[in-house]
């Protein structure tokens, strides 16, 4: 106890000499309110002579489990202990990012699909947050991308394994119940997990785009055969969600434009509040990873750079490229760099390292009869646009990239100067181009983001029971 009143009195002291003018501190408006209120409700005896702004600091050193407990000594104790700025200090010393935090709260807490206006955060109960955030069970994340797959456990802060889907698994965007079964339980065998004992989020892959019956058929039965397929190997409850609105959540926005690089290809997704427009139109553009990755192999060729594997070259383009602000101009420049993929193997690359990222926006230097991305950008905000959904135009304004290969430096920069000089100025008048929010990782930091929720599993997953309960209604209609 004496520690704790000494670490007090230290913060206090601290406090008193923060202020430039000696005399009592300032006391905000809020604060006078609060102890007015406090002292209203009841008397907590001599506790009422100690100012509120000391009662917080000595709650903040308790921390939040002996906090909640003094809400049971009285009323004005449990007045003051559900202070939302007390629960909001100890979710900020939480190891997750507070604004992640606080984005999921106040905008993903209602599950799918999204509340249009987000809960204000006077509506909110951070101490009950606090307390929901401590029990959710946790799950295991699966983002099967077509090229890789990274995996791991929500409450880790990265993803704990990946692997090549491409190699291993084939396909995985084909509905096949033996094949999926193959892929999922593979990776839980990795993760040393049980399928039984958590929920699973999975992502959706990017692929029928269309807004015709037959896609949005494929699309419904991929998303069939996910579910059917976890709940056969006894997973309590799923949540599948497409990659490309959980990279938008990673960038902490509902609404937007989802740019991802992918394996394959390149796919140019409008969201508004959550849900992928196929109505409005999915840009694509056949062009992804592999394509650079081949570039860049023919121009060391080309340059008589001699390497032993394509896993040399793609070490290279991770490491030495870049995508120039203005290709011309670098084109005059040295830009001479060089790397070492193993101790005894040093490569040196110049030119070699923007023009890989140029075949982006330039696909015929790469002999590819396509648009350049910012051109399948520009189309998209065209048509969201045109389509007049909401009566602000805004939300499609904000361009988040995704995937590996938008991991390039200067590919966020590039991409926003091409639309500003592509576009009408109506449409371009603040256009921001955000570089992917977690690396290589969105989708999977998005799908955490939901999976540590208060409210999940419940708000954002299916049973068991409910899906066969959905699957019988959809056979009877
Ligand atoms: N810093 C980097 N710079 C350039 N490319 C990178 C970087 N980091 C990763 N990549 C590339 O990203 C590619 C993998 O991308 P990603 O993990 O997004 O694929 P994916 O999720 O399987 O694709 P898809 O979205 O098609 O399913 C690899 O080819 C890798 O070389």
């Amino acid at each position: 106890m004496s520690a704790l009143i000494r670490k007090v009195w230290q913060s206090v002291a601290h406090r008193s000499g923060s202020t430039s003018k000696p005399g009592p501190n300032p006391v905000s408006d809020y604060d006078r309110f609060l102890q007015m209120m406090y002292i209203q409700t009841s008397s907590t005896g001599e506790f009422d002579r100690i100012p509120l702004d000391i009662f917080t600091q000595i709650l903040k050193m308790l921390g939040p489990r002996e906090s909640a407990r003094l809400r049971a000594v009285c009323k004005s104790w449990k007045f003051l202990v559900s202070d939302n700025r007390l629960w909001i200090y100890f979710l900020q010393h939480q190891p997750e990012p507070w604004d992640s935090v606080f984005f999921s709260e106040t905008h993903l807490r209602s599950g799918y699909p999204l509340q249009a206006f987000p809960a204000q955060m006077q509506d909110l109960s951070f101490m009950h947050i606090y307390g929901q955030r401590v029990e959710v069970p946790g799950a295991i994340i699966i983002d099967g991308g077509s090229g890789y797959c990274k995996y791991g456990w929500s409450k880790y802060s990265s993803p704990s394994g990946r692997s090549a889907t491409f190699l291993e698994f084939g396909n995985i965007e084909s509905p096949m119940p033996s094949r999926l079964r193959h892929f999922f339980s593979t990776i839980c065998s990795r993760m040393q997990v049980k399928t039984s004992s958590q929920p699973i989020v999975v992502t959706l892959p990017l692929c029928h785009y269309d807004d015709t019956e037959s896609a949005k058929g494929s699309r419904r039965q991929l998303k069939d055969a996910i579910y059917s397929t976890l709940f056969d190997m006894n997973v309590p409850a799923v949540c599948a969600i497409s990659q490309a609105t959980l990279a938008l959540f990673a960038a902490r926005r509902t609404s937007g434009i989802v740019v991802n690089v992918g394996f394959h290809q390149t796919s140019v997704v409008p969201i508004l509040h959550g849900k992928v427009m196929h109505k409005v139109g999915v840009e694509v553009v056949g062009m992804g990873a592999l394509k650079l990755t081949g570039y860049l192999r023919d121009k060391m060729q080309q340059n008589n750079i001699q390497f032993d594997s394509l896993y040399t070259v793609r070490t290279l383009k991770e490491n030495l490229c870049y995508v120039a602000l203005d290709y011309e101009d670098e084109l005059s420049k040295d830009m001479q760099a060089s790397f070492s993929v193993s101790p005894t193997s040093w490569f040196t690359l110049s030119k070699e390292r923007f023009q890989t990222g140029e075949i982006l926006f330039q696909p015929r230097m790469a002999g590819l009869q396509a648009m350049g991305l910012h051109q399948a950008v520009g189309l998209c905000m065209d048509h969201c646009h045109d389509a007049g959904l909401t009566a602000d135009d805004n939300w499609y304004k904000t361009v988040v990239l995704a995937g590996g290969t938008a991991c390039l430096p200067g590919l966020a920069a590039r991409l926003e100067k091409e639309l500003y000089s592509l576009l009408p100025s109506s449409l371009s008048n603040g256009v921001r181009v955000l570089p992917p929010p977690n690396g290589t990782d969105s989708a999977w930091f998005g799908a955490k983001l939901v999976s540590n929720l208060s409210t999940f599993p419940t708000s954002w997953c299916m049973t068991r029971k409910q899906f066969r309960q959905w699957s019988k209604r959809k056979v009877l209609w």
